[in-house]
């Protein structure tokens, strides 16, 4: 479904992803600023590859919301490149102004739990990103310390890619893929040293950096719902798909009967019923408060 995306007057429109839309801010010649962008989260929701017809209200707002919180207590970890969130009124709270970087072509991923791609990948080789793990690892099982497995940067539409630690020294350098691996993995272990306390496991994230000369600088968003999984820490039992802490509402009903929807056809999902919509609003709302212990405010 091609969105036509807001229109923000002073803004102009850059480029939009599934879920968010990036925006230049106006200089005072009219035309678009190069050293600040206009990071805007939406409302839309993804599953199984799709962008779901049903937004989700105040999504983007929670999320926005939660980024912000973790960049401030990442600080000492790793600068980042928020500006302000003074941010036009027709997307207060769930917009970023930020400084616009040179940013890294690599998806810094790291994985504290075994899942998805990666326990594939375990599965046929024993190791993931050429990283040899114990024997007798099962989807769910948590690494004994969290592993970097970086991927490419794909193109719009595509999956992007895992790739050896050598393809990220080939393309940034070996100096700075030893900063970004290392700071990658420290933003997973301080997300999970403050969130399994409060409920949530990060099973793993996906960060991006840009440079600010010599600087690795934090990007993007981070430690969220739509970077990271999020899996409610007390159902977590090894050996099975971990139910995901937002996600699950909407996985159980659109391949549940009652939604009429196959997921082998290929076809667009059908819209949400208000019960699923209002229920998966609720477990973004608890996610933010559980991690912040403040009451979120639309
Ligand atoms: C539609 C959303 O897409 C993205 O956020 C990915 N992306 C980030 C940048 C970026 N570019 C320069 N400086 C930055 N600070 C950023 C950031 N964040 C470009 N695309």
């Amino acid at each position: 479904m091609s969105e036509v995306p807001l229109q923000l007057p002073g803004y102009a429109h850059v480029y939009s992803g599934k879920v968010r839309d990036l925006y230049a801010p106006l200089g005072a010649d009219g035309a678009p600023r190069a050293d600040q962008l206009l990071l805007v989260a939406s409302d839309r929701m993804s599953a199984y590859d799709f962008v779901l017809d049903t937004p989700i209200p105040d999504k983007g707002v929670v999320l926005t919301q939660m980024s912000l919180w973790w960049f401030d207590r990442l600080a000492d970890l790793v600068p980042h490149h928020v500006v302000s969130t003074d941010v036009p009124a027709a997307v207060a709270g769930r917009a970023v102004l930020v400084e616009r970087l040179e940013m890294l072509p690599v998806e810094c991923v790291a994985r504290a739990y075994l899942t998805g791609g990666g326990l594939n990948e375990y599965r046929s080789t024993g190791a993931v990103s050429g990283i040899a793990l114990p024997e007798g690892l099962v989807d769910g099982s948590r690494l004994p310390e969290p592993i970097f497995t970086p991927s490419t940067k794909a193109p719009v539409g595509e999956h992007d890619e895992p790739i050896p630690y050598a393809g990220v020294v080939a393309e940034i350098g070996e100096d700075l893929a030893a900063r970004v691996r290392d700071l990658t993995v420290r933003i997973l272990q301080r997300g999970n040293e403050i969130a399994t306390d409060r409920g949530i496991i990060l099973a793993d994230t996906k960060v991006e950096f840009g440079m600010r000369g010599d600087d690795v600088v934090l990007a993007d968003e981070v430690l969220t719902p739509d970077s990271s999984r999020f899996w409610p820490a007390d159902q977590w039992e090894p050996g099975h798909p971990q139910p995901s802490y937002d996600k699950q509402f909407v996985r159980d009903w659109l391949t549940s009967p009652a939604s009429g929807w196959d997921k082998a056809s290929g076809e667009a999902p059908p819209a949400l019923p208000d019960d699923v919509v209002e229920q998966t609003r609720a477990k973004y709302v608890e996610a933010y408060e559980r991690l912040t212990g403040q009451t979120f405010r639309a």
